[in-house]
């Protein structure tokens, strides 16, 4: 085949970590390269996808993959998207998924592999986002339920899979603090190559595009990392030595260990996700108490969705990880036409939630 292949960037993490937040930053970087953006949701709408959209530019198109875990045996919708992508590559210059918070960046990395897309695209490099004040409290370490355990196996083998890790949600960070995190990363997957620290969730694109992680090269043992060939101004702690992925020899392509993605949700059911409605608009500080109330509650690890506002001034966004939950009022935008949250959790009861919306709204919901 003639056309060099085109490279892709797999961003991979568990629920809430920033992916989409850090994507967004990368399409307002990313100034000459035209991206597509593969969106994939565990949900059954794609909220994710509505917030790229709100970014949109030029040279940047969207592809949503809702509903599922992208890759996977029985999503029909990844391969034909990429050989889509390939019939337009010379519109394209880099190809980006966002795997689900739920998934396996192993499916992806295999079917890349498979014989319609190996000579078609290369893998550019995975990379594994964590939430570095959920990742210091523990709450990726196994535990007693079977929740704990879920969470945990699920984190370890993202972080497994991927070349680098973005530690995110740094901005209260120590250094002291940042290093104790890169030291549970690395205790949990040694195979990782780099470690990199997002700030707000924004990373240099020097550090997330062209990597070439997975292109065979000599095998000599090089000095290398993305941080250090970063300008000093831009290098993210005072002794980058502490950061550096020096210490792992050779770019020569690595195995991530193929068979090692499982239908996670075949074989945990346990994990849910549905979408609750309202045609009512919302008040912004009676949803939030509400949501707030509820995520205390209910065994959830992700809510997420848009509502009109009450006042007439646009969308209201809302975004939960675990009980940490954010809303945001954007006048510009306009109001969708009936509320969405997709709530994503352990056996999560939906009626429960529902009747608890309805009566902490004071609007109905279904
Ligand atoms: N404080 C802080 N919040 C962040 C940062 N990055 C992301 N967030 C917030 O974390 C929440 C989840 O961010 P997303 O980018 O939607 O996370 P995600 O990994 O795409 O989530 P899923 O696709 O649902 O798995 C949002 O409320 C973001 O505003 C960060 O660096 N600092």
């Amino acid at each position: 085949m003639s056309s060099p292949r085109i490279p892709v960037t797999v961003l991979t993490g568990f629920l809430g970590a920033g992916k989409t937040t850090l994507l967004s930053n990368l399409i307002r970087d990313s100034k000459q390269r035209r991206l597509a953006i593969l969106v994939n949701e565990f949900g059954e709408v794609s909220i994710d996808g509505t917030i790229l959209r709100t970014d949109d530019k030029a040279g940047v198109e969207i592809h949503d993959l809702a509903n599922g875990l992208v890759a996977y045996d029985d999503d029909e919708h990844f391969l034909p998207t990429m050989l889509a992508l390939w019939q337009r590559r010379q519109q394209i210059d880099h190809v980006l998924i966002e795997t689900s918070g739920l998934a396996l960046p192993s499916a992806v990395m295999e079917q890349l592999q498979g014989p319609e897309l190996a000579e078609r695209f290369v893998l550019d490099a995975t990379l594994a986002v964590v939430d570095t004040p959920l990742l210091l409290a523990g709450d990726f370490d196994s535990g007693h339920g079977q929740q704990d355990n879920a969470v945990a196996s699920l984190f370890r083998q993202q972080l497994e899979n991927a070349d680098i890790v973005v530690l995110n949600k740094i901005d209260t960070l120590t250094d002291t603090a940042m290093l104790q995190a890169e030291s549970t990363v690395r205790e949990l997957a040694p195979s990782i190559r780099f470690i990199e620290l997002a700030y707000q969730a924004k990373l240099d694109t020097r550090l997330t595009l062209g990597l070439h992680l997975h292109e065979v090269s000599g095998s000599g043992h090089r000095h290398y990392g993305p941080v250090s060939s970063l300008p000093l101004n831009l290098r993210p702690l005072a002794n980058q030595a502490l950061l550096d992925g020096h210490s792992h020899g050779g770019l020569a392509a690595h195995s991530h260990g193929l068979a090692t993605h499982k239908h996670f949700h075949e074989q945990d059911p346990g994990w849910q996700s549905f979408l609750i409605r309202s045609k009512d608009a919302q008040d912004a500080a009676r949803l939030l108490a509400a949501v707030e109330s509820i995520a205390r509650e209910e065994a959830l690890l992700r809510i997420k969705g848009h509502a009109a506002s009450a006042d007439g001034q646009g969308r209201l966004t809302l975004q939960a990880v675990r009980q940490r939950v954010q809303l945001q009022q954007e006048p510009e935008t306009a109001a969708p036409r009936q509320a969405q949250l997709v709530f994503i959790g352990y056996h999560p009861s939906r009626p429960r939630i529902v009747e608890r919306l309805r009566a902490l709204t004071g609007t109905h919901w279904q």
